[in-house]
């Protein structure tokens, strides 16, 4: 399922509604940027399209975007080094040899972090640019005085009910759906500025009904409160994505909580394309709690709770019946509280690093989880071998990422066979003939692969994996996903 947020992301200038002012003033600021060399901060609520008026501004002047995500940058060294060097040079993207648009999201959130120096360094930046600069920001006054005065500076306003209606009512005629206007009406007021979050509902509604009409839009809180696991059924087994997000709504979990849950069961229901789709929206609402984590800005919840519970109820399918035995989290809780299970979970993530070329945070947050579901329980043998074999996994890793006892003798098989294996690819590299070595080191990884194509592609992975290594822990401690619930 394509999230229509990403869709329908303006690509011009023309397609940003609501801010016709902000949005000229961008503009301009771009066209006389040689004049003036300044960098702009474009600042407002979430949702109300800073990041995306940045892009399309950069596609209209025809020139390169390379987007940086402050929050991440924990040294100054690294601002310097990465965004420095695009910022001066424009290295990091090659090609054009054109203007490189350097958009830097979460500006607010740099002096928050551990080093202080970082806005300093960001500051420097910004003053020494040689290309042009988007700072994006969520709060204006959480940026200090220094670079503020550095920056010219552009508000973004809530979108108004007025610019919203026109922009779902063009989603709903691209998407053949049909639709009452007191119900795009409602939807707009319910989501009062905030554009994304308003797509985001459509998109939801329209999983389940033929015509969007007025009732359908639930206005308000109701006072029921549901279980988590009534709440499991209906996201996992029953409901569409519109009651699902609803039911989420009414149960009495942070978003944090809900993600673990609804991660940690989801694997006993779904599998093939459907899991992997639910991973898509559990690594989507990952990112969100990140960014509700670094910027303490808890509006960013609820788009966690759209991928958690109208994304995975989406993601279904075919029909599930029967019961399932779902259990509380307890793999999440407890992950990370120990130092043993962080090195455990570090270390294979280093080692797929490695080998793949992506960041330790890609290993952790997007390969791990695709590892974990396609060799839960060791099973299909020969892939969990073939795994063992790629990163050269001990039997206590191989225990932690299928969720097998770490003292079975399967997994001590396996690692036996994937030694073999390894041995036998030595042998073969050598140029020594070795015959009947194990078929495990045929098949290929996929996960692996796909991570490895999409990281650079990744804010995020534009740094190098020391720095990943340095981000706190406790922001660490909720990062790996899996379905490994039977490891404690
Ligand atoms: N003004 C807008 N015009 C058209 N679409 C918009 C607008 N604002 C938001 N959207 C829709 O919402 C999505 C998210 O917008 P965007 O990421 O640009 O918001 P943002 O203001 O940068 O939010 P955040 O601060 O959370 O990053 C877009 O992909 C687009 O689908």
């Amino acid at each position: 399922m394509v999230d229509w947020t990403e869709k329908y992301r303006p690509t011009t200038l023309s397609e940003v509604r609501g801010n016709d002012s902000a949005r000229d003033d961008l503009k301009q600021w771009a066209e006389t940027w040689d004049d003036h060399g300044e960098a702009v901060i474009v600042h407002g609520s979430p949702g109300v399209g800073k990041t995306s008026a940045a892009h399309a501004l950069a596609n209209d002047m025809g020139w390169d975007a390379i987007e940086l995500n402050a929050s991440d940058t924990r040294t100054k060294d690294v601002i310097e080094r990465v965004a420095g060097e695009a910022a001066k040079s424009g290295t990091l993207v090659g090609g054009s040899g054109g203007r490189k648009l350097v958009i830097m999201d979460e500006a607010d959130n740099i002096h928050g972090n551990a080093d202080r120096g970082g806005a300093r360094a960001v500051t420097r930046l910004v003053k020494e640019a040689t290309q042009p600069m988007v700072l994006i920001a969520n709060e204006y006054y959480d940026m200090s005085n220094a670079l503020r005065n550095a920056c010219r500076e552009i508000e973004f306003r809530d979108v108004g009910k007025r610019s919203i209606i026109p922009v779902l009512r063009d989603v709903c005629r691209r998407e053949g759906i049909e639709y009452e206007d007191s119900a795009l009406s409602a939807l707009a007021q319910k989501n009062s500025g905030d554009l994304r979050s308003a797509i985001n509902d459509l998109q939801a509604l329209a999983e389940e009904a033929d015509v969007l009409t007025e009732d359908d839009i639930v206005t308000g809180d109701r006072d029921t409160t549901e279980g988590i696991f009534d709440f499991l059924d209906d996201v996992i087994k029953e409901k569409g994505a519109q009651e699902a997000l609803y039911a989420a709504y009414d149960v009495d979990e942070t978003p944090d909580d809900l993600l673990n849950w609804v991660e940690d069961n989801a694997p006993k229901d779904y599998s093939g394309p459907e899991l992997a789709d639910a991973y898509g929206f559990f690594a989507n609402a990952d990112k969100w709690l990140g960014r509700v984590r670094a910027t303490q800005d808890y509006s960013y919840w609820r788009y966690a709770t759209d991928n958690v519970a109208a994304g995975v109820a989406a993601a279904r399918r075919e029909q599930k019946g029967g019961w399932t035995r779902y259990g509380p989290p307890s793999y999440w809780s407890k992950l990370g509280r120990t130092k043993g299970t962080r090195n455990t979970r570090d270390y294979i993530a280093r080692k797929i690093a490695e080998q793949s070329g992506c960041s330790m945070a890609t290993a952790r947050r997007e390969v791990m989880p695709f590892l974990a579901a396609m060799t839960h329980h060791c099973k299909p043998r020969e892939l969990t071998v073939a795994m063992a074999t790629a990163y050269d996994l001990e039997e206590e890793h191989v225990a932690f990422v299928t969720g097998s006892g770490k003292d079975t003798n399967k997994v001590e098989d396996i690692v036996a066979d994937a030694e073999a294996a390894e041995a036998a690819a030595a042998v073969e590299h050598s140029g020594g003939a070795f015959e009947g070595q194990a078929e495990a080191s045929d098949v290929e990884v996929d996960g692996t692969d796909e991570a490895n194509t999409d990281a650079p592609a990744e804010d995020e992975d534009v740094f190098v994996d020391e720095e990943e290594d340095t981000k706190a822990d406790d922001a660490e401690d909720d990062d790996m996903q899996s379905g490994l619930d039977e490891f404690f």
